[in-house]
């Protein structure tokens, strides 16, 4: 299958979008909006200082009297002629025409009538100067971000701002990562013949970030039956698998596959590294232990809102990443992300692309993926790009998506996220 229509079928398969929570706010990080964040007040909320100084009313010269912090509410309008201390953040006094800032205004202590405050700003006072107006932001019922965004701290930032309490999200797709393979070590230098595992430590917050919640992570031997019913009894939307794709004497995921009664989606891309790859649709799971029937990886009614939607079918994904670490990465990139995002209800973001700095060598008949470092003058190949190679990924600022015959140097090539970046 081409490299681009791996990834829309991928993209496809999340298309049923997982159902919405009310998350507290610092729950919904990484999450997808539901539905649009809507302000729940005009922004500012009422007509604010935007600078330490004073509050006027009218032309000056002012009598002075009082004062309004941030936080304080005024105690009546301020008259023609006057003017109070503000402090930035204050709402202002019905009366008043502008601030003026502390370092622009001069007061004159006078025996009687009062201090008298005096205008020496190099321009002159126009009303509403240094006043932030009710609503200038947003109204009220004004809906600020669509649904589909991925809530960010500055979408929790704003959310709070807009006096938002909870947000309608999508609940994030659950993951089992299972390890494949005899030959991997959790801890130490690789001995024996055996190797460390690299892409535990690396899918996992990748993943995270991606907007799933890890419920599993466990390596698991070289053995077809431990491998059918890890898959058969996973209770996660989404299990990625590492290794075992091939056709080596023991990969056994497509043996496995099939007697868990898997349909396969994606079954190899034309794409390099990574090519056997696969995406495979798993008949409903059982329902996760002691949960009575509902919980996080299933719709649970009371986490519902609005119109309970049709039960979902259960419908879970397996994501076969090959072994070879570079390749597995750039399977994740393929399949597991756009399948995660979808889920998780998320806008596919929009495409980056980059020029190239110098020529990007590229595969006859398939599509390459290539680690590459951004610099000004475009993107440029990093080395020690090999399938079972993590050391060019790890400098690496995106991926290039070098179509098959290569690009020349100044051609504008597609880019692709990297872990973390
Ligand atoms: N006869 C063929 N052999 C191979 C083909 C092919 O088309 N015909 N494809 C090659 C390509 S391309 C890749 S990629 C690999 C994919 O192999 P598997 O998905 O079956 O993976 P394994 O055989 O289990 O392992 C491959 C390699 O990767 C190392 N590995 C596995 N898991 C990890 C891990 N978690 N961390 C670090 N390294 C890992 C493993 O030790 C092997 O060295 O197949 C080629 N062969
Ligand atoms: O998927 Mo393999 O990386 O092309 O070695």
């Amino acid at each position: 299958m081409p490299w681009q229509s791996a990834r829309d079928v991928a993209r496809r398969a999340g298309g049923r979008r997982l159902e919405t929570v009310h998350a507290e706010p610092a729950e919904a990080l990484g999450h997808a909006l539901a539905e649009p964040l809507v302000a729940r007040t005009d922004l500012p909320p009422f007509d604010t200082a935007a600078m330490d100084g004073w509050a006027v009313a009218g032309p000056g010269p002012w009598r002075l009297h009082g004062r309004l912090l941030a936080g304080q509410s005024p105690s009546g309008p301020l008259p023609d002629g006057t003017a109070t201390r503000i402090a930035t953040g204050a709402p202002l006094p019905a009366g008043a025409t502008a601030v003026l800032r502390r370092e622009h205004g001069s007061v004159e202590q006078r025996q009687q009538g009062g201090d008298l405050l005096h205008d020496r700003a190099p321009r002159a006072a126009e009303p509403g100067r240094d006043v932030r107006p009710r609503g200038q932001e947003c109204r009220r019922g004004e809906p600020l971000l669509p649904a589909g965004a991925t809530v960010t701290p500055a979408v929790l930032g704003l959310a709070a701002a807009a006096g938002c309490d909870r947000l309608a999200v999508h609940r994030r797709p659950t993951v089992e990562l299972l390890l494949l393979g005899d030959e991997l070590l959790e801890s130490g230098p690789p001995r024996d013949g055996r190797v460390r595992d690299a892409l535990g430590p690396l899918l996992h917050p990748w993943l995270e970030g991606c907007g799933a919640r890890l419920i599993g992570r466990r390596l698991v031997r070289d053995d077809l039956a431990l491998l059918r019913d890890a898959l058969r009894h996973s209770s996660a939307d989404v299990v990625v698998t590492t290794g075992g794709t091939a056709a080596g004497p023991v990969d056994f995921l497509h043996e496995a596959l099939a007697q868990a009664g898997a349909r396969l989606l994606v079954d190899s891309v034309a794409v390099r590294p990574g090519h056997p790859m696969m995406l495979a649709e798993l008949p409903p799971g059982p329902a996760p232990a002691g949960s009575g029937g509902a919980s996080e990886s299933r719709p649970a009614a009371g986490l519902l809102s609005g119109p309970a939607p049709e039960p979902e079918p259960g419908v879970r994904h397996v994501v076969g990443l090959p072994g070879n670490p570079l390749a597995a990465v750039a399977g994740a990139v393929t399949l597991a992300v756009p399948l995660l995002r979808a889920l998780g209800g998320h806008v596919a973001a929009a495409a980056r692309r980059a020029p190239t700095a110098g020529g990007m060598p590229g595969h006859p008949g398939d599509t390459r993926l290539l680690p590459v470092r951004l610099s000004e003058r475009g993107a440029e190949p990093l080395a020690f790009d090999g399938p079972a190679m993590l050391r060019g990924l790890a400098l690496a600022d995106a991926f290039a998506v070098v179509p098959p015959g290569g690009l020349p140097a100044g051609a504008v090539v597609e880019l692709l996220e990297v872990p973390g970046r």
